[in-house]
């Protein structure tokens, strides 16, 4: 700098290869500040003894960061990532975009006095929990009742985020087929998670921030690379993710209500069904180019069924994915072949897959192997699998376990399972809180497994 100055004094006027380094210079200062505030977002969903080995820069990696001119006049700074993910079969990396302040907070506010205080039910059976969501467009076309709140989102979807999608995903003809809203939430009694999973139904998905992470609840949106080690993403209202079908990622709200909007792409008009979508030429390359989430994807579902998606599933495993671990022992089950599941869903338990370990946990119950059952049961139910706290419970509380006097445990399971909205362990709730002569829980409990949405 000194010498810079001297220079400056001297001639009057920088050479223009030094006026370069400074800007290169500057530039690089505030990227790598940009790109430490961006990495600074994520961090790890639990301090549990195994994610801590890691640290999330080994796992984030800050591809760009700059401010973005959108096409509507707007900005927001944009950050490309990647997530590096190593698997037993080979490293993959797994691209997001994060788009901070893509709505200003007066224009998140403005959309807000228009979502109504009721959410639906979402019934899509995942862990036997329903979640609750707004459904707003679906096949391209407003929902019968949500087109004055499509109205309000439009523009910012064609004026502002399409333009933008299309150049950044390559995808000239992606289309939005369906919008949803989200809500999670803990104090409610209503779900606050969502397990582990990728988007097969669509191309790509952008999830739109309508609170804040910190102010008004806790977690929220976190991505998979490592599966002991999940990272939370930390969204301010008006925050978007973008990502492609092959990003594994999850919900966890642990206080608070988190309320998320939600956009599914496909790569071309006319939206199209799951197993439609799954025959377009996008997975079937990136398959074969050896992506194990496509393989798992084009193995799940009615076209699972057939013996290329069988095929593409064993590969999946193979190559480490612990989801199509858990997929290929289920079919494998179907088929009678009970020893070779059990193997692969003690393979995908150790990788920390809890749907796994909670079905591993009951295959060994009825194995007669109480212990093991019964540490893989409490594994998958302290991650939080709801189905793993309602079938813990329920096999303390009839001794299936070979323990006594464990009906304290059975119960503060079965309540874990029936506050995420497990409506067996509700019921079931139920009957020990009338054992127990408190009729009053009983009947609200009662009430919850078969309530006016229920
Ligand atoms: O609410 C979110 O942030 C994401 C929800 C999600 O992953 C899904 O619905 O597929
Ligand atoms: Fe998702």
């Amino acid at each position: 700098m000194a010498k810079l100055m001297a220079m400056s004094r001297h001639e009057g006027r920088l050479p223009s290869q030094l006026v370069a380094q400074v800007v290169r210079l500057r530039y690089q200062a505030s990227w790598t500040l940009r790109a430490a505030q961006i990495r600074r977002l994520f961090t790890p969903l639990r301090k549990s003894r195994r994610s801590l080995g890691a640290r999330s820069s080994s796992q984030v990696q800050v591809l760009s960061a700059h401010v973005l001119r959108l096409s509507d006049g707007g900005t927001c700074t944009e950050a490309r990532l990647s997530l590096q993910w190593t698997l037993p079969g080979g490293a993959q990396q797994v691209g997001m975009t994060l788009l901070k302040g893509l709505l200003t907070p007066k224009e998140v506010e403005g959309l807000l006095l228009h979502v109504p205080e009721h959410f639906d039910l979402d019934r899509a059976d995942v862990e036997m929990v329903p979640k609750r969501w707004i459904m707003l467009e679906r096949a391209g076309r407003p929902v019968p009742q949500r087109e004055l709140l499509v109205e309000k989102m439009r523009p910012y979807i064609e004026g502002r985020l399409l333009p933008y999608l299309r150049a950044h995903l390559g995808c000239p003809s992606c289309v939005v087929c369906s919008s949803i809203m989200r809500r999670y939430s803990m104090d409610l009694g209503e779900r606050y998670r969502d397990p582990p999973h990728t988007d097969g139904q669509a191309f790509a998905t952008v999830v739109i921030a309508l609170n804040s992470a910190g102010r008004d609840y806790e977690g929220g949106l976190y991505v998979v690379s490592d599966p002991w080690r999940p990272l939370t993403v930390s969204l301010a209202g008006g925050d978007a993710v973008i990502h492609r079908w092959d990003l594994q990622h999850g919900v966890e709200v642990t206080s608070g209500r988190r309320l998320s909007w939600i956009l599914w792409l496909q790569d071309q008009a006319p939206c199209v069904t799951q197993v439609e979508l799954h025959q377009r030429s996008f997975l079937q390359s990136a398959a074969e180019d050896g992506n194990v989430v496509a393989m798992q994807i084009l193995g799940t579902g009615e076209n699972g069924r057939s013996e290329e998606g069988q095929r593409w599933l064993r590969m999946a495993a193979e190559a480490g994915l612990s989801g199509a671990m858990a997929q290929l022992a289920k079919h494998l089950r179907e088929q009678g072949q009970e020893a070779e599941a059990l193997q692969w869903l003690q393979h995908a338990a150790g990788r920390g897959d809890a749907g796994a370990q909670s079905s591993l946990g009951m295959m060994l119950l009825q194995r007669g192997q109480l212990k093991e059952a019964e540490e893989w049961l409490e594994e998958a139910a302290e991650l939080g699998n709801p189905v793993a706290q309602h079938d813990l419970g329920m096999a303390l509380y009839t001794n299936a376990l070979g323990r006594r006097d464990r009906r304290h445990a059975a119960f503060l399971w079965l309540e874990r399972a029936a506050r995420q909205g497990h409506a067996m362990a509700q019921s079931n709730l139920a009957v020990l809180c009338a054992e127990n002569q408190d009729f009053s829980q009983a009947l609200y409990w009662w009430n919850e497994a078969g309530g006016p949405d229920g």
